[in-house]
């Protein structure tokens, strides 16, 4: 019988960093032909875009798959199993495959979903690997006001959940067997040691922990844990599962995103300042995407986790490419959409 081809599931909060942790590994994956799956909450597929502009020859653009009808843990029956089942038909099979779950997944119904019959006889789980923004932890990002909490709950008694952020950031960790603490550079060594014990608090199993900046991390540690996940769910039960044993199936209502599209911006520094104002206003959770800059050749890449922003010009824009500015925006359901809409608007 054919041996099983390893999976490495790739999770974490949005922007804790998956997306550059791997086009890391792709550069440093020693040889192994890579097949990326990649899920973004947001229909932009910016995530996409950045691996297939990393150029690396163990991983061509036909390896890259996109799945952009939701998150993969609610279209796992319709997306996730035909695109495996698709990709296991090639010809050319990769040695790994890698697997970046949107930052809003739930990873536990992707993982079982490798215990489907056409599925388990061909390929393992080789890890779930949690990437945490340790710069976020220490902000104090996943540890809600619980009097708050518990205060909206009795005055709302179908509000069935602790708060959607926290929940699902324990989720993530439960499922892990490597903890990736990443953006160390951001905070000091005490702060670290914090960030360590939270996240430690946070599950009840001891996965690894280890640290990292610019997701970092040798391919020898991420790819090759061997640990089978898909046989030890039981141990990882996400809080849904935990409150529906019913089987009930969980979905992503408090969380919405959506994408504004600008004309050309003149005054990029500007642009982003007044972008920094708009997401601490309306707490923005994540804005990602690209910008048409007036006048120059190259696309500017723009990236907000909260109201950290990165930008920097990517590459050029292609010949036939239509010059648009595109952001995708996501926040939790109550973030005022038209508002914060109006606002970025109004800037160009
Ligand atoms: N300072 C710092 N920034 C980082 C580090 N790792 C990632 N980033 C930045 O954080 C932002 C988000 O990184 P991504 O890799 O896109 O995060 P992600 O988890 O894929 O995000 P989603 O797909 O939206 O959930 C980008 O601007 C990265 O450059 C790090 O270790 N330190």
């Amino acid at each position: 019988m054919n041996q099983k081809i390893p999976a490495t599931v790739i999770t974490g909060f949005l922007g804790a960093g998956k997306t550059t942790m791997i086009r890391n590994l792709l550069t440093n994956a020693g040889g192994r032909k890579i097949a990326l799956i990649i899920n973004e909450f947001g229909d932009l597929g910016v995530d996409g875009d950045v691996l297939k502009g990393c150029g690396a020859e163990n991983c061509s653009e036909d390896d890259i798959i996109e799945l952009t009808n939701g998150c993969i843990c609610c279209t796992v029956a319709d997306d996730f199993i035909p695109t495996m089942t698709k990709l296991l038909e090639r010809e050319q099979r990769p040695d790994h495959i890698v697997i970046e779950t949107s930052g809003l997944a739930l990873p536990q119904p992707l993982v079982a979903a490798f215990n489907w019959p056409d599925i388990r006889t061909q390929v393992t789980v080789d890890g779930v690997v949690t990437v945490v923004d340790s710069a976020a932890v220490a902000a104090g990002r996943f540890a809600d006001d619980h009097d708050a909490v518990e205060a909206a709950r009795s005055e709302d008694e179908s509000l069935d959940h602790e708060s959607p952020i926290e929940e699902l950031f324990e989720d993530q960790l439960t499922c892990a067997d490597l903890i990736v603490l990443n953006k160390t550079d951001l905070i000091d060594v005490a702060g670290l040691g914090r960030v360590r014990d939270e996240v430690a608090s946070r599950t009840q199993r001891k996965p690894v922990m280890i640290e990292a900046k610019n997701g970092e991390v040798p391919a020898g540690i991420l790819l090759g844990l061997g640990i089978g996940t898909e046989g030890d769910l039981a141990n990882r039960k996400s809080h849904h599962e935990l409150e529906h044993e019913d089987g009930t199936p969980h979905d992503h209502d408090e969380f919405d995103s959506f994408v504004v599209e600008l004309g050309p911006v003149a005054d990029p520094a500007g642009f982003v300042g007044a972008l920094k104002s708009i997401i601490s206003a309306h707490d923005v959770l994540r804005l990602k995407g690209f910008v048409d800059v007036a006048g120059k050749p190259m696309r500017l890449q723009l990236q907000a986790v909260g109201s950290r922003i990165d930008h920097y010009f990517d590459r050029p824009w292609g010949s036939g490419e239509a010059r648009t500015t595109r952001l995708v925006v996501i926040g939790l359901h109550e973030m005022d959409q038209g508002a914060v809409r109006a606002a970025i608007e109004a800037l160009v």
